[in-house]
């Protein structure tokens, strides 16, 4: 089912955990919320829920108003990071607890509960063991029932809040993928919140990246990548420099040093340049600014230079490619650098 907040705030004494948030979501898509730790994810999942209530703001599944509605009313399934399967029924049990504890005139006959908790076993790929208990199970499989659970109510929304945070990285990428066949299957609304990058972009349809109670961003993983909205959000989805200095006349310049790109648009003043390390490239003559290496680090598939730069506030890095290796600088080195690729934002500061 669609879903759409308008105005959505919750604040609290001192904090604005969502502050007039926007969102609509078509029937069927797979959307990560993504941000840093604080920036209001589980407040929006919990308010979506019903398990908390905004300060203002509207909440629709479809066209049905469901701002003021219960819990229950709104069929929506959860998943938490904690497993939260019940330890004393078995698999089945706990699948088919959702459907078993509706009021007797909604519920389903028996023989249909079960045949949906086969379903879902088959589903969620663990056929056989319906019969264990959650103790008897490892943790992936633990958080696999408990979508099974979640899914059992054929909720209008599904909605995972970390659902994969507690497991090693093996696992956890492992069931990631799972999840994104899972969701090519049952074409079930999902929302999806994560402060993991890679695991919302390999993930989502649509990413919405959050930041103070508000949305940064909301965009398709491809347009996240090729054209972040801000700083912010160039930063949060991958390694990033951040260069400061001024734009005029269409050029971008740094403050004592002589680059000079050419930018679009027609705006004026302080500006902040973003590249990622592998679009800065050593360069022997032309445009580009003098920077002196401080550090080296090297990794299995890369080098990664640290360089330092008068002028600005913080380090870079650049990452030399196979091709480069034969030029590895030695640190105390002044180099010339240049941005193959950058984007330019106006300093909001
Ligand atoms: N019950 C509460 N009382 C007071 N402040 C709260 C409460 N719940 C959340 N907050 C505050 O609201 C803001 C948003 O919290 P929220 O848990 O939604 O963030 P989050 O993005 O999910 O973070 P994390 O990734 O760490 O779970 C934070 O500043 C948090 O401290």
């Amino acid at each position: 089912m669609d879903l759409h907040l308008k105005g959505i705030s919750k604040h609290y004494p001192g904090v604005a955990a969502l502050d007039g948030v926007d969102l609509d979501i078509a029937s069927g898509e797979l959307v990560a919320l993504l941000g840093p730790s604080g920036s209001g994810k589980t407040t929006l999942l919990r308010v979506i829920a019903g398990l908390l209530h905004p300060d203002a703001g509207t909440l629709h599944f479809g066209e049905t108003d469901a701002t003021s509605m219960r819990l229950r009313q709104r069929n929506v399934g959860f998943v938490f990071q904690q497993y939260a399967l019940f330890r004393h029924m078995t698999v089945a049990e706990n699948i088919a607890f959702g459907l078993r504890s509706r009021p007797r005139s909604q519920r389903p006959p028996k023989v249909e509960i079960a045949k949906r908790v086969e379903e879902l076993l088959a589903l969620i790929q663990l056929p056989e063991l319906g019969t264990r208990y959650p103790d008897q199970l490892s943790g992936g499989q633990k958080q696999r029932v408990a979508l099974a659970r979640a899914l059992a109510i054929k909720p209008n929304v599904l909605l995972l809040d970390e659902p994969f945070g507690a497991l090693d990285t093996k696992v956890r990428v492992e069931l990631r993928r799972w999840l994104r066949r899972l969701h090519e299957r049952t074409g079930q609304t999902t929302l999806f919140v994560t402060h993991d990058q890679e695991e919302a972009l390999e993930l989502a349809d649509r990413v919405v990246v959050m930041r103070d109670g508000g949305i940064e961003q909301v965009a398709s993983v491809e347009d996240i990548h090729r054209a972040p909205a801000s700083p912010f959000v160039f930063e949060f989805i991958g390694r990033a420099n951040r260069i400061e200095g001024q734009v005029h006349d269409g050029v971008f310049r740094m403050a004592g040093q002589s680059l000079a790109l050419p930018m679009e648009g027609d705006y004026t003043g302080a500006a902040i340049l973003m590249t990622r390390p592998h679009e800065l490239a050593i360069v022997n003559e032309g445009d580009g600014f003098a920077a002196k290496v401080v550090d080296l680090f090297r990794r299995a598939d890369r080098i990664t230079v640290e360089l330092e730069c008068a002028g600005q506030p913080r380090t870079m890095e650049l990452d030399l490619g196979d091709a480069q290796q034969a030029q590895v600088p030695r640190v105390g080195d002044v180099v010339r650098v240049r941005p193959m690729r950058a984007a330019v934002y106006p300093d909001a500061r």
